[in-house]
């Protein structure tokens, strides 16, 4: 597998009070390029402090993160900096995420300072237009403000910055939560479309065992920090081995095929697959 993120036995520990938290305990996972993990479990899994760590906007009390084989977690800053063009995040709220004083031009621009020689004049205009029809929005886009677009378009703007230095790994952390779900499956066919043109790898968090059905390769599930079961998205969800992803799967609210799947799994001799 020509691997594009690997974690190792990564942990983290916060000091809550007198008390030790165990946010994120022994996570070990790997991702290929061009392929898409999801990373599922419910709130206050951990999934966050991971999104945090791989980003390397947080520091591991114990392991490692790499990507493409260098271990962004003991990084220089200035070394860090440089890398930090190969990996960005699309967050969840995309209201909150873009600044309403800067026009889209200059939000989508944001990460281009990493890069050694930015482009500028008509060739930053140029790659900034190319971006934002990456993404399906109009070059006149570039000159408005963020509250001029719906939740839909500006999560696009979101994945237009996060694209703009052609990364090899998008991490989406609830990146379609807070759209309605017709918004939701146009930002997922996004997502899709990019891996399946430019091969960007994408480490997709959510709560929604459903979304991440409809768009991941692999899964791994979360609980309280740990992973309790990972592997190819089909097998986790149409068989699942640990009774909490069962659980989850059961209890997954929106779609007919997930409903399905719960029923298979929750009954007694149910591995066999729809
Ligand atoms: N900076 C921090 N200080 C103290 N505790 C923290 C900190 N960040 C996270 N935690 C705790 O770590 C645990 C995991 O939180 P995290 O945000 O990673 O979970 P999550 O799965 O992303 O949940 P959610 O979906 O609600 O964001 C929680 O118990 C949380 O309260």
């Amino acid at each position: 597998m020509d691997e594009i993120l690997r974690t190792e036995g990564l942990s983290r520990h916060f000091a809550v009070g007198a008390r030790r938290l165990t946010a994120l305990d022994d996570v070990s996972l790997r991702l290929g390029a061009g392929r898409i993990l999801g990373v599922v479990g419910e709130s206050g899994s951990g999934k966050t402090t991971l999104a945090r760590l791989v980003m390397a906007l947080d520091r591991p009390s114990a392991g490692r993160v790499l990507i493409a084989g260098r271990e962004v977690s003991a990084m220089p800053p200035a070394v860090l900096r440089r890398a930090r063009t190969d990996f960005q995040m699309v967050f969840q709220d995309p209201y909150g995420s873009l600044d309403p004083r800067q026009r889209v031009a200059r939000i989508v621009a944001e990460p281009l300072h990493l890069l050694p020689d930015p482009p500028r004049g008509a060739a930053r205009r140029a790659l900034l237009a190319a971006t934002l029809a990456e993404v399906g929005l109009e070059p006149d886009a570039l000159d408005r403000f963020p509250h001029q677009f719906s939740g839909g378009q500006r999560q696009r703007i979101a994945i237009a910055r996060a694209i703009v230095t052609r990364p090899r790994l998008l991490v989406a952390d609830e990146a379609t939560s807070a759209l309605d779900v017709t918004v939701q499956r146009r930002i997922l066919d996004l997502l899709l479309g990019l891996r399946a043109k430019h091969g960007i790898a994408v480490l997709f968090i959510s709560h929604d065992i459903g979304v991440v059905d409809e768009i991941c390769d692999e899964i791994a599930v979360m609980r309280a920090g740990r992973i309790v079961e990972t592997g190819p998205a089909r097998d986790v969800l149409d068989a699942p081995r640990a009774p909490y992803t069962r659980a989850l799967v059961a209890a997954a609210p929106r779609l007919d095929t997930v409903a399905r799947r719960a029923a298979q799994a929750v009954r007694p001799s149910g591995s066999g697959r729809p």
